[in-house]
């Protein structure tokens, strides 16, 4: 507790960059051991925490981005924190790390905290970390404000799944991000594990950004029962149609094999991960969190409807 105030990584970035991976393995390196782990989703149902398992110390806060709807409950947690790392756990809490939802803009979550006269006194932000998607970024830094206002506030940017980019357009993303954020230290990640990145090539010319639809997370309840095969064929088909669109789907389904997360980023459908049972807090099973722009929520369930049917 450096200067008496507690410490606060705040680890942002876009949709599906890669947060709750990126924190999963520095808590199996035995990182943050002794910090308490803060996951924001922006969606009302909370998957993230079941990755976290490793976690001593995990709060979930669902259904509200922490940077405007979810703020309140943000401020609330870090208060409770602080009042155990004062008291109850006195000596036992390092520090926090929160996940921020994709949707967030960590800047101003900082910002907000700063502003909080009894935050203020109790915590600062030592280090804003933004994963940087090497897939998708250079697409998102290219149309979503967001994307650019996250790699801006960053301390330090992790390019997420390099592995799967040609270097020489890694190079380009890193020169692209550099230029965007030119203070921060600019690293490699594969699923976690430091790698390292080419030197920067030439910048993406970014274009001047118009106002587009905002990005809304919407619930689909899919049924807990089976179906999980006619889900993912179905998944699959709405994101050739709607990838552009449809920004990051996450959900958990019943399978015969056991709890399924099934998860996409754009176009990216990840392999099935089974999930151990009763670990953690029970998610809401058959519900798939989609989140993007421009759905329409009825269409979608009249369409899962006659698809699963
Ligand atoms: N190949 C590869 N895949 C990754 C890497 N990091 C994350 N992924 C995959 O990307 C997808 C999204 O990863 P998450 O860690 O859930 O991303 P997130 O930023 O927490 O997602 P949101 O909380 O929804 O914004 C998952 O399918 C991961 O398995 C990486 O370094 N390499």
């Amino acid at each position: 507790m450096a200067e008496g105030r507690l410490g606060l990584v705040i680890l942002g970035g876009f949709l599906g960059a890669g947060k709750s991976t990126w924190l999963r393995h520095q808590l199996h390196e035995g990182r943050f051991a002794r910090h308490h782990i803060l996951v924001n989703e922006a969606a009302g149902t909370p998957v993230d925490n079941l990755l976290l398992g490793g976690a001593a110390r995990l709060t979930v806060l669902a259904g509200g981005c922490a940077c405007c709807e979810g703020l309140p409950a943000l401020i609330a947690a870090l208060r409770d924190i602080c009042d155990a790392a004062s008291g109850r756990e006195a000596g036992q809490i390092d520090g926090v790390v929160l996940e921020t939802s994709g949707l967030a803009d960590p800047g101003a979550i900082a910002a907000a905290l700063a502003a909080d006269q009894v935050l203020a006194r109790r915590l600062r932000v030592t280090e804003v970390l933004v994963l940087a998607d090497a897939l998708h970024s250079a697409a998102q830094l290219a149309a979503e404000p967001l994307a650019r206002a996250q790699a801006e506030a960053a301390d330090r940017l992790i390019v997420t799944k390099p592995a799967g980019l040609p270097a020489a357009e890694l190079a380009r993303l890193v020169a692209t991000l550099h230029r965007l954020n030119p203070g921060a230290g600019i690293e490699g990640a594969e699923q976690g594990v430091p790698v390292a990145l080419p030197a920067p090539g030439a910048p993406y010319d970014l274009p001047a950004l118009t106002g587009a639809a905002p990005i809304r997370p919407h619930r689909l309840r899919v049924g807990a029962e089976g179906g999980w095969v006619a889900l993912s064929v179905w998944l699959s088909a709405l994101l050739s149609a709607r990838g552009e669109d449809v920004v990051r789907v996450k959900g958990v389904v019943r399978s015969p094999a056991g709890r399924l997360l099934l998860q996409s980023v754009r176009r990216v459908v990840q392999p099935p991960e089974i999930l151990p049972e009763g670990e953690g807090p029970t998610p809401e099973e058959g519900v798939i969190v989609l989140i993007g722009r421009n759905i329409d929520e009825e269409l979608l369930a009249r369409s899962w409807a006659r698809f699963g049917a």
